[in-house]
């Protein structure tokens, strides 16, 4: 069976997209079968790992109910990725019917046996597409920025699992929180990482050992449609995403 795991902010700008294009990458030097899916219409991820875009059907087709899942899958270098659509924006509005949290669930249903990890990249917002992405999967991986604002969106992150664990989800875990752009050699990282670990341990979420240090290298990379491991492999960010992949492994095992 698959192991689904939302890699989840709602803030935006923390690392999400990369972080499941790291996360892949690592899973996928390691052996595993590996898939991702941009749930945010933003569709980052997609031009990330060099998607086709243009006619591709997209996870809104699959959500529709036009597309079987199965046919939306891409290859790419990083992964297998099922790319997103601006159109996912109207789903607030377009999609009302009762159950509408349980779409990615049931649509994730036949391809379950296919991979060992699917890979959620959610929008920066807590409404009906990040409640369907914590509704399918078994864990959240929680990027970061270290800023005191970042450490207040956790609390309000927390609430939305704790009620789609409530309605929808009660098995739902929180892996931890994921420090990223983290420069370990400032005092104020120190001091937010310090703060992190307390905020973490009052709302009862690890934090990890492992985190992502700030590099101009991610930019180039994702410029050229590539996974920073394979980019630049000796780069400290790519030894960080490696470090933190099998942090997961271990704690997911
Ligand atoms: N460790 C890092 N060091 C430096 N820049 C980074 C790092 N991680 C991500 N970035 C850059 O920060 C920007 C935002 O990253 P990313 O798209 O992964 O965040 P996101 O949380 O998915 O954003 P959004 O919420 O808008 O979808 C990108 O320009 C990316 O290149």
């Amino acid at each position: 069976m698959s192991k689904i795991i939302s890699i989840s902010n709602q803030k935006g700008g923390v690392g999400k997209t990369t972080t499941v294009c790291s996360l892949a990458a690592g899973l996928k030097k390691k052996g595993f079968r590996v898939l991702m899916i941009d749930l945010d219409p933003q569709g980052n991820l997609g031009f990330s790992v060099g998607a086709e875009t243009e006619t591709c059907a997209t996870i809104y087709d699959v959500l529709k109910g036009d597309v079987k899942t199965q046919f939306a899958i891409q290859k790419s270098d990083t992964a297998d990725i099922i790319i997103s659509s601006i159109l996912l924006s109207g789903i607030e509005l377009e999609f009302t019917n009762t159950g509408r949290e349980f779409l990615l669930k049931e649509a994730l249903k036949p391809i379950l046996g296919f991979y060992d990890y699917i890979l959620l990249d959610t929008p920066p917002a807590l409404g009906i597409l990040t409640i369907n992405a914590f509704t399918a999967s078994d864990t959240i991986v929680v990027p970061m920025l270290s800023d005191i604002f970042s450490l207040q969106g956790i609390a309000k992150l927390y609430e939305a699992v704790e009620r789609v664990k409530k309605y929808c989800n009660p098995s739902l875990t929180i892996s931890g929180i994921l420090l990223t752009k983290f420069n370990p050699r400032t005092l104020l990282s120190r001091e937010i990482r310090g703060t992190a670990e307390l905020i973490a341990q009052d709302l009862n979420i690890p934090l990890f050992d492992s985190y992502i240090r700030s590099s101009v290298v991610i930019s180039e990379a994702q410029s050229i449609q590539q996974n920073i491991l394979d980019y630049s492999p000796k780069n400290n960010i790519a030894k960080d995403y490696l470090q933190f992949t099998d942090e997961l492994l271990k704690k997911e095992a």
